[in-house]
């Protein structure tokens, strides 16, 4: 179902673990920043929202968003921390670019979660251009940071 026909700030909270006591990091992509931006105070908002403390919350910037497998990694290793959110925005160029990176990251990021067995969040847009990209940074299909942010929370309840 696409972004369209769902709005990525509609959620059922119904369940939701305690993360009063949970530590996050979110690992946000320079490339794109007016977009990155926009999904990083999303998700900050939503984890304060249900129950995050700000004091638990730390943000982290890479270059782009190929180095957000490795960002988060540096951080999901770490034994404190309990959830890794990352967020990028790989808009499509006139090259093949835009779909290695995108690849790239989904699988490193699936790696990282697997690796350290804790929540790694895929709070990447792949759009084609920057009005998709602004649409669901905020815009008329929510914000992919808030719904990163609810994954986040979501996993944290499997544990
Ligand atoms: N074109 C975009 C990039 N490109 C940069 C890469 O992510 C990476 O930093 C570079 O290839 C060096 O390793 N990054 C984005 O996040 N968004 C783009 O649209
Ligand atoms: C995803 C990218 O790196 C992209 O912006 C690069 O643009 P291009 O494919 O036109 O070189």
């Amino acid at each position: 179902m696409s972004s369209a026909h769902k709005n990525l700030s509609v959620f059922n909270t119904e369940g939701l673990p305690d993360i009063s006591a949970k530590k996050f990091v979110i690992v946000v992509a320079e490339w794109n920043d007016e977009v990155t931006g926009a999904l990083y105070e999303g998700a900050h908002k939503t984890l304060l929202e249900y129950g995050a403390k700000p004091e638990n919350i730390r943000r982290v910037n890479v270059p782009g968003s190929f180095e957000l497998s490795f960002g988060s990694q540096v951080y999901a290793q770490k034994p404190d921390v309990d959830a890794v959110i990352a967020i990028g925005c790989v808009i499509q160029g006139e090259t093949k670019h835009n779909d290695y990176i995108n690849h790239a990251v989904a699988h490193g990021l699936t790696d990282v979660a697997l690796k350290y067995n804790k929540p790694v969040i895929f709070g990447v847009l792949t759009p084609n251009t920057l009005q998709q990209a602004l649409d669901r940074a905020g815009g008329i299909h929510g914000n992919k940071g808030d719904e990163a942010a609810m994954t986040a929370i979501k996993m944290l309840g499997l544990q």
